[in-house]
């Protein structure tokens, strides 16, 4: 896992590696540099008209530093400077570094419109981490006309404009890509960045073992999933069904079998020892022939789940795919809620009928999992203005319920009954179809089944989802994806971490 630090844990690191690597924080600003031209050169090396727009600030003395490292690789190179505030004093080494043959156009007032019409590429350098206010007047004036160009845009660290920690207003430079310099931000995990970051890339600038200590010491909230090995727990050679629990699936409805059947087929393939699905009688048929390994409890209504036997003996349940939210439905919960107490997984209609009857929500077993859509998320837990409020509002409700809320999404997000987050990095565009989330429910019911610490599981579980859907893509692209898909890949998915 990687932490995601704020500007200011950014800005104690940079003093951290200065002082200990130890390295002068010029040459320091040299190697970011570098590491951003290297990444130009490997993507973008056939865009040869190069305009670098520059603060005064380091993140100008970056634009500044990376100018000339093209200008040495015989790139053409054009730079203009936004005058205002003091310049740093690595922007002036770098000022005076820059080879006389660059041209570099001040700009003082509004720029012309088609300023930028030269370039190919443009490389976002006016404002990092030190933004401290919604940029206007020139600056914005300057954005626009970056915005308004035809060239790519490259944003160093950040694109200008955007606030790394919090919500974010005024002008903002929109980049195709934005390398950010060893961490990524908390911005770049929401939807709401993602026309101003395009696609970001994380490249070092510190070796990891130089900073490893600092790290450990810095606390966060917020981590990205990047490796989930270490979590996967392996099958003995003497165990045997039982060791891998029995799930109950309440799931299904008259005319949403479908789900039931996706969630069924999922579960199975996360390693579960046993299922018994609940379903309404005229899913009986249904499910028998299309998931031959499950055993089936028959609700006595036709069309909708009014009462569960018994859940007794399961070792989890996982309830709410296709489940609709029949009075009869309502009731059956309540029951089912008052009576188990070993962590669940509840989705989509058990989360809809949550939101509606708020006073169950005290009865959720202390370890269960909820995974809502932003919208099931916003029924639950009521609106918010901007996704850095959703995710206090989400952490706020996982300790609340002592439970994991994963809000599903690009990078969908896991908080800990403790209010740590967890973003997931796996999954494509492709996901975004009916069933998927029927499918992660599957999984993990499976997981959970299986004994995996409820953190453990959530996380696992949404990687391994992810991963089944970017197996399926590389196969079948992302336009044809369909959930049954990430069943199909779920295998490859395992085998792959
Ligand atoms: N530290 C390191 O070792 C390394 C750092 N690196 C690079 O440095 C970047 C951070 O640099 P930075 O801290 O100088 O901040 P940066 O964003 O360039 O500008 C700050 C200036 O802008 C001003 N200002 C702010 N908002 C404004 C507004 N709305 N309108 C107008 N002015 C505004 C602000 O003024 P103030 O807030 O003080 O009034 C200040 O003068 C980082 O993103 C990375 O690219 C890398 O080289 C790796 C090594
Ligand atoms: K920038």
């Amino acid at each position: 896992m990687t932490k995601i630090l704020t500007t200011d844990q950014i800005r104690a690191l940079d003093a951290y590696v200065i002082k200990h690597e130890p390295i002068a924080s010029i040459d320091l600003m040299e190697r970011a540099s570098q590491q951003f031209v290297d990444w130009l050169e490997d993507n973008a090396g056939d865009a040869h008209c190069y305009g670098i727009v520059c603060g005064t600030g380091n993140n100008g003395g970056d634009g500044l530093a990376i100018a000339r490292l093209l200008v040495e690789l015989d790139y053409d190179v054009k730079v203009w400077i936004v005058e205002g505030g003091k310049p740093s004093a690595d922007f002036e080494i770098n000022r005076a570094r820059l080879p006389e043959k660059v041209e570099v156009h001040m700009i003082t007032g509004t720029p012309a419109p088609g300023i930028f019409d030269w370039c190919t590429l443009l490389v976002d350098a006016l404002f990092g981490s030190g933004l401290s206010r919604p940029l206007e007047g020139i600056y914005a004036d300057v954005i626009d006309c970056i915005n308004a160009a035809e060239a790519l845009c490259v944003a160093v660290d950040i694109p200008s404009g955007l606030r790394a920690d919090g919500p974010s207003q005024g002008a903002i430079v929109r980049a195709t890509d934005t390398i950010s310099f060893q961490v990524p931000k908390l911005a770049f995990f929401f939807a709401s960045s993602a026309r101003y970051i395009g696609d970001w890339h994380t490249v070092n600038i510190v070796p990891w073992n130089l900073c490893e200590d600092f790290f450990e010491k810095t606390e966060t909230d917020h981590h990205v999933v990047d490796n989930v090995y270490h979590l996967k727990k392996h099958r003995e050679k003497f165990s045997h069904k039982g060791t891998y629990g029995h799930a109950l699936l309440v799931a299904g409805s008259y005319g949403k079998m479908g789900a039931a059947i996706l969630a069924a087929r999922a579960l199975l393939r996360a390693g579960v020892g046993l299922l018994t699905i609940h379903t309404p009688a005229r899913g009986y048929a249904i499910l028998q022939q299309a998931v031959p390994e499950a055993m089936v409890s028959i609700d006595p209504l036709e069309d909708y789940a009014s009462a569960l036997p018994s859940s007794d003996g399961y070792s989890v349940i996982g309830i709410g795919p296709g489940l609709g939210q029949a009075d009869v439905t309502v009731k059956m919960m309540h029951k089912i809620l008052e009576a188990y107490r070993k962590p669940m997984v509840i989705d989509a209609d058990a989360l809809n009928i949550l939101a509606a009857h708020r006073e169950l929500l005290s009865l959720v077993p202390p370890g269960s999992i909820l995974t809502p859509h932003p919208k099931e998320f916003e029924r639950l837990a009521g609106k918010t203005a901007n996704e850095f409020e959703r995710l206090e509002k989400q952490k706020a409700l996982a300790r609340q319920l002592r439970s994991v809320v994963v809000v599903k999404g690009a990078y969908s997000s896991i908080a800990s009954p403790e209010g740590v987050v967890y973003f997931n990095t796996t999954g494509n565009p492709g996901m975004a179809t009916g069933g998927t989330g029927d499918v992660l429910t599957g999984i993990l019911t499976g997981l959970l089944a299986q004994s995996y610490p409820s953190l453990d599981a959530a996380i696992l579980g949404v990687y391994l989802h992810g991963l089944a859907g970017d197996l399926a893509a590389h196969k079948l692209g992302v336009d044809s994806l369909i959930a049954s898909d990430l069943i199909r890949y779920l295998p490859a998915a395992f085998r792959k971490i």
